[in-house]
């Protein structure tokens, strides 16, 4: 069955990331007979530079009609002074918003090689394993009103509103309940109940959801404590489910846990499990055109798009196998280097796991 594959390498090391990742794709392909096909777009700054918006409308039908989209990342310091309504981050939020893809998974897993390259002690994080589940489509990113206004004062006001309705929760939270159930059945809800209305109706809905999972034990935790929490004893959690911007934040932290925040990879999905897949990390001007981010996450992000949108497994796990043979081997990007490592490029890293296939 042929099924198609939009790329968006978008800005800053995206373009050089997204290339190791499509090369892998290219082998997989070939290895299992997949027939996918591959089609490129523009997005974020790259298509403002074009066309002057960061989501073309060339690009949002493509994006409609493929199976999976892999993205590399958008933004970068030269598109930063633009109105938020046209910077690059529009472009992805765009996507998100545009696909319904409100389903965002951000597993964090420390490859027991990449113990050292933690900042946390071996013994806290050795075989760590959390998926944070992410709602994308909701929550103070997109609710309205927002803006800067003016009050009567003549002082400026910014405003944003943090708003989710009860079926936005459900969704999310069945799709963390489906997922604790497949792991060890524990999920943690983070929210900020104490002090966010909002919030007090998304603990009440997990609450009510319980019921339809009674083989999953739910706990709830603010998510202040979650993020110290996550530092102190990372492993007391399996699957956390939380809103867009708690979730933003929760899991940059958990991808240092993991050594890097070149290591995580994403997957989005809307109801049809159609998905774009992403590294959580940014563009990372500080080191694009250099030649040594981490491609890893983007990989691995490649290998989710096998398992979640395309079915297949096997593909998937071999990918994931290949980049635990090139750690093994003791190659190293930068950002993960160790005293016993080999420091390879971009572009060697991507190589390796292409000879590990
Ligand atoms: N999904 C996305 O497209 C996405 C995500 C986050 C940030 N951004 C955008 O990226 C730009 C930069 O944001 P930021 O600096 O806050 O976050 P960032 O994730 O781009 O970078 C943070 C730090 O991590 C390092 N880093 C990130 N990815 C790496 C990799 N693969 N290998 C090695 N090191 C890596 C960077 O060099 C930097 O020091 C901004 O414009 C921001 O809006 C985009
Ligand atoms: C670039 C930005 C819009 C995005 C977000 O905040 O969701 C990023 O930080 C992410 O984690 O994917
Ligand atoms: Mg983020």
């Amino acid at each position: 069955m042929s099924r198609s594959i939009l790329m968006l390498p978008g800005d800053g090391i995206g373009p050089e990331i997204v290339a190791e990742a499509e090369k892998v794709l290219h082998k997989i392909n070939e290895k299992f007979g997949l027939e996918l096909h591959f089609q490129s777009a523009l997005v974020g700054g790259a298509a403002i530079d074009e066309t002057d918006t960061p989501l073309p409308d060339e690009t949002l039908e493509k994006a409609r009609k493929a199976d999976a989209i892999l993205l590399g990342a958008v933004g970068g310091p030269q598109w930063d002074s633009r109105p938020m309504a046209s910077r690059p981050e529009k472009g992805l939020l765009g996507l998100r918003s545009n696909l319904e893809l409100f389903a965002n998974l951000r597993p964090a897993i420390l490859y027991p090689q990449l113990a050292s390259a933690s900042s946390l002690k071996p013994e806290v994080v050795s075989g760590l394993d959390i998926m944070i589940v992410r709602e994308l489509t909701g929550g103070i990113y997109f609710g309205q009103p927002r803006g800067v206004r003016e009050l009567e004062s003549g002082e400026r006001q910014g405003y944003n509103t943090y708003a989710y309705t009860e079926s936005e929760i459900r969704r999310i939270g069945r799709v963390a309940f489906e997922a604790a159930q497949q792991r060890s059945k524990k999920l943690c809800s983070v929210d900020k109940a104490n002090v966010l209305e909002v919030t007090v109706l998304w603990r009440e809905i997990m609450e009510d959801l319980r019921r339809e999972y009674p083989d999953v034990e739910l706990s709830h935790m603010y998510v202040d404590n979650a993020a110290m929490q996550l530092v102190r004893a990372p492993k007391q959690f399996d699957v956390i489910v939380t809103g867009n911007m708690f979730g933003d934040i929760l899991s940059d932290e958990a991808a240092m846990l993991t050594g890097s925040i070149g290591m995580l990879p994403s997957a989005s999905l809307n109801s049809e499990k159609q998905g774009m897949y992403e590294p959580c990390h940014g563009s990372a001007p500080d080191i694009a055109g250099k030649g040594i981010a981490n491609p890893l996450a983007t990989i691995l992000s490649a290998a989710m798009m096998l398992r979640y949108s395309l079915g297949e497994e096997k593909a998937a796990e071999a990918i994931e196998a290949a980049v635990s043979k090139v750690l093994d081997q003791g190659l190293r990007t930068a950002d993960i280097m160790s005293a016993d490592g080999r420091k390879v490029s971009t572009r060697e890293m991507g190589d390796a796991v292409l000879a590990a296939l």
